[in-house]
């Protein structure tokens, strides 16, 4: 049974009849959590989206999380102070956890910078739910890509708390894919995802 507060204390758990495990089997594929992290200008959206696209195609049932979106609802009371991210973080892990047993493929991109919340959504899941996708890029290459000039503000103190420039980054040590975007072009880099699904079956050699 999932972790209880204190103040949930008189909130009992009611178990379903509808399962994760009959709802995979009406879908026909499992589900699972593909957790992209990295710093801003990685490409966790642009290539969480493009895994996204290449699955809903085959007939699976996905959906992305996407921090700049999140915010503007379910986390738009949180900013960018460390305690915001982590209960950002809590949030979407949690999030994730629902959809799980919804019987979605789940694909986050939020910086997640902190590893200690990055496990913390690991561990409400069972062992091989839970894939950490690490986008890396170097930061330079990050600045300069640029994408909303986000970066540019940051330098000229315009944006305090900016990722990478004035709030740490902790690299994952040992993701369970690691992708180098500003390497590969966007196409290699989805089939590596596609690979890791292959990998463990969660996509068959067809698919
Ligand atoms: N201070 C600061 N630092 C980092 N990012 C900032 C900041 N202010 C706004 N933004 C925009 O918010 C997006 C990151 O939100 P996340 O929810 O992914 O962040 S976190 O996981 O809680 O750290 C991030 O989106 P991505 O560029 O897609 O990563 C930015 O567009
Ligand atoms: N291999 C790649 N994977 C993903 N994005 C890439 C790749 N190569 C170049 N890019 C570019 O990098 C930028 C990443 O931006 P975005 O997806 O918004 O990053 P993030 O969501 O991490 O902030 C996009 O302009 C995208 O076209």
């Amino acid at each position: 049974m999932p972790h209880q507060s204190d103040k949930s204390a008189n909130a009992l758990w009611h178990r379903a009849t509808v399962t994760r495990q009959r709802r995979e089997q009406k879908n026909a594929h499992k589900s699972i959590v593909l957790w992209f992290t990295g710093l801003s200008g990685s490409g966790k959206s642009t290539l969480a989206h493009a895994v996204e696209e290449q699955l809903h195609q085959i007939g699976l049932n996905t959906l992305v999380l996407d921090g700049d979106n999140v915010r503007h609802g379910l986390c738009s009371d949180l900013g960018f102070s460390d305690t915001d991210r982590k209960e950002n973080i809590r949030r979407i892990g949690e999030t994730t956890k629902l959809l799980l047993e919804a019987g979605v493929i789940t694909l986050t991109a939020f910086i997640s910078p902190f590893k200690a919340e990055r496990a913390t959504a690991r561990s409400l899941m069972l062992d091989g739910d839970f894939i950490e996708i690490h986008c890396f890029c170097p930061l330079t290459v990050c600045e300069q890509r640029d994408v909303k000039g986000l970066y540019k503000k940051a330098r000229l103190g315009e944006i305090q708390d900016f990722t990478g420039i004035s709030s740490p980054y902790e690299e994952p040590e040992n993701p369970d894919l690691k992708i180098d975007t500003h390497r590969l072009t966007l196409e290699e880099s989805v089939q590596q995802v596609i690979s890791l699904l292959r990998d463990r079956n969660i996509l068959s050699a067809l698919e």
